[in-house]
């Protein structure tokens, strides 16, 4: 390539020498015209502070997670034509009250990584607390999941968004009725979506107080979030009683730790409402007399 660039008439290139140090760098544009090669600028280039936010950051609001009912919509909406598909899921849209007002029983949401233990709770709480068990997405895009999953993170997750604001219609109209308990909801779309969008590790996930962890302003609110965590071999026990034979399960592990690691700080991060975390690496029963306590702090039950 370089000889083909000797060859051609006109040409740029760069040059960089390095202090003693190597704090600071001088770069030297070079022109090559025919045969005369000229220096036509020198700068010099040095580490800069970090800058206050992650560039990562610009690639997050409204691209990746959305705050309002409206962002999400827009962007199926442009759609319609490439993902037919995209008209079902905002025909149930549609019908979902936006702003849907929460009735008197209290919306309890359990929150977490896979394998921690979330359907079991949430089966058990059902079960304790005469309550309805709804998740997001909810059952009826189940059908649209695996073709929204295969598109890019513009459209993915306006799926998903979109979702939350369908479940917050059953859950509206079920918590008038009885205790409403929800499989992920919210912090799972915003956790996932900016943990997938920041490279690197934990630090170049936005700052605790970054407006990338509010809440949508038209979301109907929980009563009480609950995150559970997993010591990471309990996890690797887990998938290994489900039957997830162990080598595939340990590559999963080593190679997503780290992601997993930034799905989970993003889960704190949220916040109004902020999960309460709890480890839920003890036997199911201390698990949900934990949660139990917890309700009956949160939501006087
Ligand atoms: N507290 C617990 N202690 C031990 N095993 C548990 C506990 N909670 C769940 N499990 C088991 O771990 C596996 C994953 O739990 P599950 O509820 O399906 O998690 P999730 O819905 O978060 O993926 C299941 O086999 C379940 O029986
Ligand atoms: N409310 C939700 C639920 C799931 N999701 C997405 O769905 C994936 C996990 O969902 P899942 O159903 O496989 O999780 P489990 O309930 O099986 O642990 C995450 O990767 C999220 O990207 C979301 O964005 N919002």
């Amino acid at each position: 390539m370089l000889k083909d660039l000797v060859k051609s008439e006109e040409f740029h290139l760069c040059t960089y020498v390095s202090s003693e140090d190597g704090k600071l760098w001088q770069q030297c544009v070079w022109s090559q015209r025919g045969k005369e090669c000229t220096e036509v600028a020198k700068h010099y280039i040095t580490v800069a502070a970090k800058p206050e936010y992650h560039p990562t950051l610009l690639n997050i609001i409204n691209t990746v997670v959305y705050y309002s009912f409206e962002d999400a919509y827009r962007v199926l909406q442009e759609c319609k034509e490439c993902i037919p598909e995209s008209k079902e899921v905002l025909e149930l849209a549609d019908q979902c009250m936006k702003n849907s007002t929460k009735g008197r029983f209290p919306v309890i949401v359990i929150e977490g990584l896979d394998a921690t233990g979330k359907t079991t709770l949430t089966q058990s709480l059902q079960e304790i607390l005469r309550g309805a068990l709804l998740r997001s997405p909810p059952g009826c895009l189940s059908q649209w999941r695996a073709r929204f999953d295969a598109e890019p993170p513009l459209i993915r997750r306006a799926f998903y968004a979109l979702g939350n604001y369908i479940s917050a219609c059953d859950i509206a109209r079920e918590s008038a009725k009885s205790p409403v308990i929800v499989d992920r909801y919210w912090h799972s779309t915003a956790a996932y979506a900016i943990a997938t969008e920041v490279g690197g590790t934990l630090e170049s996930l936005p700052s605790s107080h970054s407006e990338v962890y509010r809440w949508p302003r038209d979301l109907l609110t929980p009563d009480l979030v609950v995150l559970l965590t997993v010591r990471p071999e309990e996890r690797a026990r887990r998938l290994l009683a489900r039957g997830v034979e162990k080598t595939r399960e340990e590559a999963e592990l080593e190679a997503n730790n780290l992601f997993r690691q930034k799905v989970e700080e993003a889960y704190r991060r949220i916040q109004d409402p902020a999960c309460v975390v709890i480890d839920a690496s003890p036997s199911k029963e201390e698990v949900l007399s934990e949660v139990l306590l917890l309700i009956q702090k949160h939501c006087n039950l």
